[in-house]
């Protein structure tokens, strides 16, 4: 198998006290579709925040190899744009759009890290400038319509229903042509007919980007139909690693939701 895309070892974070990760290993081979689940409270939102820049571990490495062909970066402390150019693009729990932006712009915002032009190219507007202007226009509509959101376009995305700008979110991110999208509880909030076609456009987004998927997500019927591995967080340990039908058998799996009595 080719090297890991993204390979945590041994990571930890603390908040004053409280130690929110416990040396946690992960790793995403390219194209696979991973997803982060656990209780309440396990570490899953932060561990995103530790591999995106949005926290630095407090030990351990944060490692990323895109092509996935030995050539190792270390991520450790990169602040979010930084990451986000090296092609880890992420969605966020609480939606983060520009709210008062078309559905259009929401999505040209995503493309900015690729583009070439200068500051005098865009006071010029050169020749250059404004094809690569039309290009991200194509482009971002082209993205809207892939997940959906064509009849959206010049829509506010304030005003769109909340289920649609979880996908908007999904096209931004998909806008800064990532190796790996990160999706914070993609499905949160929406109904199960929704959730079933979300689960269709992520697997369709792996086939025609061949990108690696990694996603936090509590619906169970989603995360163990659409995966092909399965990390379990609990207390901010990684408990358990597998494929669905592993996981869905572990005791220790089992035994962190239902909640029972926690062994140290
Ligand atoms: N900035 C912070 N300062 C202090 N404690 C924090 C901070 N962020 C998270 N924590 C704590 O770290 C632990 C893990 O929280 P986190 O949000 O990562 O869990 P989660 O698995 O994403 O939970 P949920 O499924 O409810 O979103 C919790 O005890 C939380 O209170």
């Amino acid at each position: 198998m080719s090297n890991p895309v993204l390979n945590v070892s041994a990571v930890s974070k603390d908040f004053g006290g409280i130690r929110a990760l416990d040396d946690v290993d992960l790793v995403v081979h390219d194209k696979e579709i991973v997803a982060l689940i656990g209780p309440n409270g396990a570490g899953k939102t932060t561990f995103f925040n530790c591999i995106t820049g949005i926290y630095t571990p407090t030990s351990g490495d944060v490692l990323i190899d895109p092509k996935g062909q030995g050539t190792t970066r270390r991520i450790n402390g990169k602040k979010p744009n930084v990451v986000t150019e090296l092609g880890m693009a992420r969605t966020f729990q609480n939606i983060r759009l520009f709210p008062s932006m078309t559905a259009l712009e929401n999505v040209m915002i995503g493309t900015h890290c690729r583009t070439k032009s200068s500051i005098w190219g865009a006071i010029s507007r050169n020749r250059a400038t404004r094809r690569e202007e039309r290009d991200v226009v194509q482009r971002s509509y082209e993205l809207l319509e892939l997940v959906g959101l064509a009849e959206f376009v010049n829509e506010l995305a304030t005003n769109m229903p909340y289920g649609k700008q979880r996908r908007l979110e999904i096209a931004r991110a998909l806008a800064t042509d990532p190796f790996l999208l990160l999706l914070d509880e993609p499905a949160a909030g929406m109904n199960p007919q929704e959730t079933r076609e979300l689960e269709d456009l992520i697997v369709g987004i792996r086939e025609r980007f061949n990108i690696s998927i990694m996603l936090i997500e509590h619906d169970m019927k989603m995360v163990m139909s659409m995966s092909d591995r399965i990390y379990v967080l609990d207390y901010g340990r990684m408990i358990a690693d597998g494929t669905p039908a592993e996981i869905a058998a572990n005791p220790e799996v089992i035994k962190a939701y239902l909640g029972e009595e926690h062994d140290d």
